[in-house]
């Protein structure tokens, strides 16, 4: 017998907000830890009062919380966890984890397990009954040290790998959580498959079992979008509290497909329409979905979030593009040598670092044949970008540092000819008048970095991080120096430098150092070819006009030389024999944009 809503008199629910955690998790890139902190310090300021903040995982199983312990050392957060009105649950796996939980004062975790063998081997190598037996040893020392506990049953209604779960799996591990001490069991359907049907049978299974829906929290997400529905489901039959995720984040990496948690505004609406107090701000709570899609770059996956945002003007209506503009450019091999390929597609010219096994550290060969390529370039009328890519699993990790071929700590001409070699590599590549483009593969260290930052524009993956690593091995980013204190402003390039962290591909993109960001390599290849496209849009003399009057303004911001610059690069533009009379000319016939490779490759059709 399901118990309806109007029997009941305190039409109110508890939200668990398990977006730091559950959500975070499941982001493929690597996200700053203050991003972490703000997030958690916003969805407080919601009024949510249960929170689960990060989880004491391995950084191998979960690398993306491996700053747990910065993140529960924060004063912000110590000072929320000594909160009495709050519950700030924190994930532990196992006694290691609870150790360190205790230790920078948690008053309450969460332990898992899962109803099936399939997940429970994927997610934590074990079988159901050992994930038991370790959940009861983190709970009973947790409870020991007067710590509370809440629990989780993944995969309540089918298994990625086993199929639909029995009912009686889910009872089991529900008795054995309250058994070992759990004040309350959070169900999760996992996978997101579960409708409001199933939902109706197993709590009314599980009731009619003797588990008392008091103890239970619905924890569903919206692969097959019934997660809504579902809550509603649950709440129909009794149930009074609900995990969700602010703006939808998560997913679930052993559960291939698996979409999200159900988003918190989209709950929040849904009871504050019905009547049912949260105690959450449902503004603050959209203003809070917005910002962090915003940070993570991806869709907001909350329905009311989103459309409240475009209502109160905190988002833009995103146009619905039934065919995405995708753009494969033809590219062919014009050269290979030792660690280097180039490659030609119309205008375009594309340098791939190709040593793949040594990360594409610079090679003296390497270094040379780049330096010849951007020698020839610079007169060359038939090229309008040139495009640096890397091969295999890293963009480029610098200096070769390899034994017996390194020149660091070899004789002073070595040092000067290196100096030179790289000196005249990073200005080729920065006076180069065509457009540079620098498309990072993945992670850069060193002259990596410095080769990205003399491009003009940077498109990456988001897992790709910059790190300059020099001071590690005793060096300095001595000649890249040059281009990434310009690039990056003084003292975030000095706390790179002394620090020598691996820099985010969305810290780097939200200071305006990278362009674009994409999902992984093969995504970057076709945007890298979009982009191209959408270049053809400038005019590639213009481009260079462009890009020294840019020169001008840094080196001699205010003086003779950035003015009398200027004016020549005004007679230029304005000249009869310039660009402008091609540009103006379709202009004024009413064409909207000019193909301007177009009209390059005609200009030199017998050169291509
Ligand atoms: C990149 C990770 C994290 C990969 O970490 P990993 O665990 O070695 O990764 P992997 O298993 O994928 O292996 C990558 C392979 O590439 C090699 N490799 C990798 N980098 C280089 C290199 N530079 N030179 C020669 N070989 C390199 C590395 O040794 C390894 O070879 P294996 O051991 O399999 O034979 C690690 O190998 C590493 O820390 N490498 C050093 C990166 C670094 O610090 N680069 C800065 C170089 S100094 C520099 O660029 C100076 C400069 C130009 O800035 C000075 C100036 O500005 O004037």
């Amino acid at each position: 017998m399901t118990t309806t809503v109007s029997s009941r008199s305190a039409a109110s629910v508890r939200i668990v907000e398990v977006g730091p955690r559950d959500g975070l998790q499941n982001v493929k890139f690597p996200i700053p830890t203050p991003t972490k902190l703000e997030l958690v310090d916003r969805l407080h300021k919601t009024g949510l009062t249960s929170i689960e903040i990060t989880s004491v995982v391995s950084p191998k199983a979960i690398p993306q919380l491996a700053d747990c312990r910065q993140v529960l050392g924060n004063e912000r957060i110590k000072s929320l966890m000594s909160d009495s009105t709050l519950r700030l649950p924190v994930l532990i796996p196992n006694v290691k984890g609870l150790d360190i939980a205790i230790a920078s004062g948690v008053r309450e975790v969460a332990v898992f397990v899962s109803a099936t063998e399939g997940f429970s081997k994927a997610n934590i190598n074990a079988t159901v009954d050992e994930g038991v037996a370790r959940a009861r040893l983190v709970a009973q020392k947790a409870r020991a040290t007067t710590l509370s506990v809440r629990g989780y049953v993944s995969c309540i209604f089918a298994d990625p790998y086993d199929g639909p779960t029995p009912q009686a799996a889910v009872l089991k591990v529900v008795r054995e959580l309250l058994d070992m001490g759990c004040y309350e069991v959070s169900l999760g359907d996992t996978v997101g498959v579960g409708t409001a049907r199933d939902v109706a049978s197993l709590f009314e299974y599980l009731r009619a079992s003797g588990v008392p829906l008091s103890k239970l929290a619905g924890h569903f997400h919206d692969t097959y979008g019934q997660a809504v529905s579902n809550v509603w489901q649950a709440y129909q039959c009794g149930v009074r509290v609900f995990d969700s995720s602010v703006g939808g984040l998560g997913g679930c990496p052993f559960a291939p497909g698996a979409k999200g948690n159900v988003a918190t505004e989209d709950v929040v609406y849904l009871f504050q329409q019905a009547g049912v107090q949260t105690g959450v701000d449902l503004m603050k709570l959209v203003e809070t979905g917005t910002w962090i899609s915003k940070e993570l770059n991806k869709a907001n996956e909350s329905r009311a979030g989103s459309a409240l945002a475009i209502k109160n003007g905190l988002m833009q209506r995103t146009k619905v593009i039934h065919s995405p503009e995708k753009f494969h450019l033809q590219w062919t091999l014009l050269s290979q040598t030792e660690g280097l390929k180039i490659y030609r597609s119309g205008v375009n010219i594309k340098l791939l670092l190709d040593r793949p096994m040594n990360g594409n550290a610079l090679t003296t060969s390497m270094i040379s044949d780049l330096t010849q390529f951007f020698e020839q370039a610079r007169d060359d009328k038939t090229i309008s970008r040139i495009i640096i890519f890397g091969e295999g699993k890293f963009f480029c990790t610098g200096m070769d540092l390899a034994k017996g071929s390194s020149p660091v700590a070899q004789s002073k001409s070595d040092s000067d000819a290196q100096y030179e070699r790289l000196t005249r590599l990073f200005e080729l590549i920065d006076n180069a008048p065509q457009v540079t483009i620098a498309c990072i593969n993945g992670p850069a260290f060193g002259g990596g970095v410095g080769l990205a930052f003399t491009c003009d524009i940077r498109i990456a993956v988001k897992a790709a991080t910059m790190t300059l690593s020099e001071a590690k091995l005793g060096l300095c980013p001595a000649t890249i120096s040059k281009y990434v204190i310009r690039e990056w402003g003084v003292a975030f390039a000095r706390e790179a430098m002394l620090t020598t962290r691996p820099i985010s591909m969305l810290e780097l993109k939200s200071l305006g150092l990278v362009s674009s960001l994409v999902e992984d390599v093969n995504e970057l290849s076709s945007a890298l070819d979009s982009y191209l496209v959408k270049l053809k849009a400038a005019g590639p003399t213009a481009s260079t006009m462009c890009k020294e009057l840019v020169r001008l303004a840094w080196t001699n911001a205010g003086g003779v030389q950035q003015a009398t610059g200027i004016k020549n690069l005004f007679d230029e533009m304005m000249s009869s024999e310039g660009e402008a009379a091609i540009g103006l000319k379709a202009f004024q016939s009413g064409q909207k944009t000019l193909d301007w490779d177009d009209v390059r490759q005609q200009k030199f059709r017998a050169k291509l």
